[in-house]
C-alpha cells in the first residue's frame, strides 16, 4: 500500500548536498500499523513527509497503491491527499475554531454539503469520545483530548492512510495509552494503515505490528515486533529495545553468582519459556535457578526475558543447552567463569 523504492531526500545548505533520507526501501501493508524510530535527526519526519508529498523524492520512487506520487496530475494528488490523514505533535489545532469546526475545516476546504459536514463531524466526534464537547475551544481541553480532536480532523475526509508524527510525545503515560488505544480502534474499525513515527519504544511495543529503525537518514534495521524486540541485530536496535526491556543482569546479582553458566533466555510469541525449563530440570541431571527477569506483553502475548543459571556437570549442561536450543532463544550471558 505504502512503498518507498530506492528512496533518497537531499536538502542543499550552505553549497553541500545532506541526505535527510538514504536510499530506503519499505514496504507498509494495507491495515497495517507500521512504526519508524530513530532519535532525533535521523529523517523520520522527512521520510513521512515523503508520504504525501510534501517532501518530493530526489531520487527513488514513493508509491501509494502501486501509484508512483511523482507521476500522478496535480488534480490527481489533490485527491491522494485527501486520502491521506495526519496527526501531530503539538495538535495544530485552530485556536478560534470549536471543535467542531476544527473537524468540519478538511471537509468544508473540500466543498462537502453542510448537511454532510453536520452528520460526518458528529458520527467522529462520537467516535473519538468527544461528542460533549463540540462547542469547546482547544484551549479549554486537556492534551490527550486536543489530540483526540487532531485525530477527528485527519480522519473527517475517511482516508486510507493516517500518518503521525510523534502523536504523544506531548502527552503524560496515562494519556499516551489511551491515544494509542483510539489509533489501536481507527485500525481496527477502519482499516486505515497507519505510519507512525517516534522516539519512544514504549509506543512501537503498544500498538505496531512491525518496525523500522532509522540511523543517519537509513533505514538499518526493520521486522516484525517480535523479532526486533527478541533479537535486535543493530546497536541503534538494541539501545532502543533496552529503554523498555531493561534485561542488564544487575552487577550485585552477577557478582553473587558462583556458577560459570549464566544464559538469557527469551519469552517469544507462543513459546513458553518456564515449561522449557521445567521439563530440562526434570529431564536433566542440572539445577536450575532463575536469577532475574522482566516479562511484559507485546501484541496481547508474553514477551521477555529470564537470567537463569545452571548448575551441574558441563556434558549434561551442554546437552541441556542442545535441548533447549530447539524451543526458544537462549543467549549466553557468562559461561567462563569471571
Ligand atoms: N527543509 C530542510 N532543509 C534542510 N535540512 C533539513 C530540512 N528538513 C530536515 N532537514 C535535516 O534533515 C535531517 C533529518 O531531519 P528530520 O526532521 O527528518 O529528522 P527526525 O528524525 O524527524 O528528527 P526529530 O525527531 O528531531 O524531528 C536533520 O539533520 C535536519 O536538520
Amino acid at each position: 500500500m505504502i512503498r518507498f523504492d530506492q528512496v533518497t531526500k537531499s536538502f542543499d545548505h550552505e553549497g553541500t548536498s545532506f541526505k535527510a533520507v538514504n536510499q530506503v526501501d519499505l514496504e507498509v501493508q494495507k491495515g497495517e500499523i507500521f512504526g519508524v524510530i530513530g532519535f532525533s535527526g535521523a529523517g523520520k519526519s522527512t521520510l513521512v513527509r515523503l508520504v504525501n508529498q510534501l517532501e518530493r523524492p530526489s531520487s527513488g520512487k514513493v508509491l501509494i497503491d502501486g501509484q508512483d506520487m511523482s507521476q500522478v496530475s496535480s488534480g490527481k494528488l489533490r485527491s491522494i491527499r485527501r486520502g491521506i490523514g495526519m496527526i501531530f505533535q503539538h495538535f495544530n489545532l485552530l485556536e478560534t475554531k470549536t471543535v467542531f469546526h476544527n473537524v468540519a475545516f478538511p471537509l468544508t476546504l473540500a466543498g462537502a454539503p453542510k448537511r454532510k459536514v453536520k452528520e460526518r463531524v458528529n458520527e467522529i466526534l462520537e467516535f473519538v469520545g468527544l461528542s460533549d464537547r463540540a462547542n469547546h475551544y482547544p484551549d479549554q481541553l486537556s492534551g490527550g483530548q486536543k489530540q483526540r480532536v487532531g485525530i477527528a480532523r485527519a480522519l473527517a475526509t475517511s482516508p486510507s492512510i493516517l500518518l503521525c508524527d510523534e502523536a504523544t510525545s506531548a502527552l503524560d503515560p496515562e494519556t499516551t495509552k489511551s491515544i494509542l488505544n483510539l489509533l489501536k480502534k481507527v485500525r481496527d474499525e477502519y482499516n486505515i494503515t497507519i505510519l507512525i513515527i517516534t522516539h519512544e519504544m514504549n509506543v512501537i511495543k503498544e500498538i505496531c505490528d512491525r518496525v523500522a529503525v532509522m540511523e543517519d537518514g537509513k533505514v538499518v534495521e526493520a521486522g516484525s515486533i517480535f523479532n526486533l524486540f527478541s533479537q535486535p541485530k543493530h546497536p541503534t536496535t538494541q539501545k532502543f529495545v533496552q529503554t523498555v526491556m531493561n534485561d542488564e543482569i544487575p552487577k550485585s546479582i552477577l557478582d553473587q553468582v558462583e556458577t560459570r553458566y549464566i544464559y538469557r533466555v527469551t519469552f517469544t510469541d507462543g513459546s513458553a519459556s518456564q515449561p522449557v525449563l521445567s521439563n530440562v530440570a526434570k529431564q536433566f541431571d542440572l539445577e536450575v535457578n532463575v536469577l532475574y527477569g522482566q516479562i511484559t506483553e507485546l501484541q496481547d502475548s508474553p514477551f521477555g526475558n529470564l537470567i537463569v543459571e545452571f548448575q551441574g556437570d558441563d556434558d549434561e549442561i551442554q546437552r541441556a543447552l542442545e535441548y533447549i536450543k530447539q524451543q526458544v532463544i537462549i543467549q549466553e550471558v557468562k559461561s567462563d567463569g569471571r
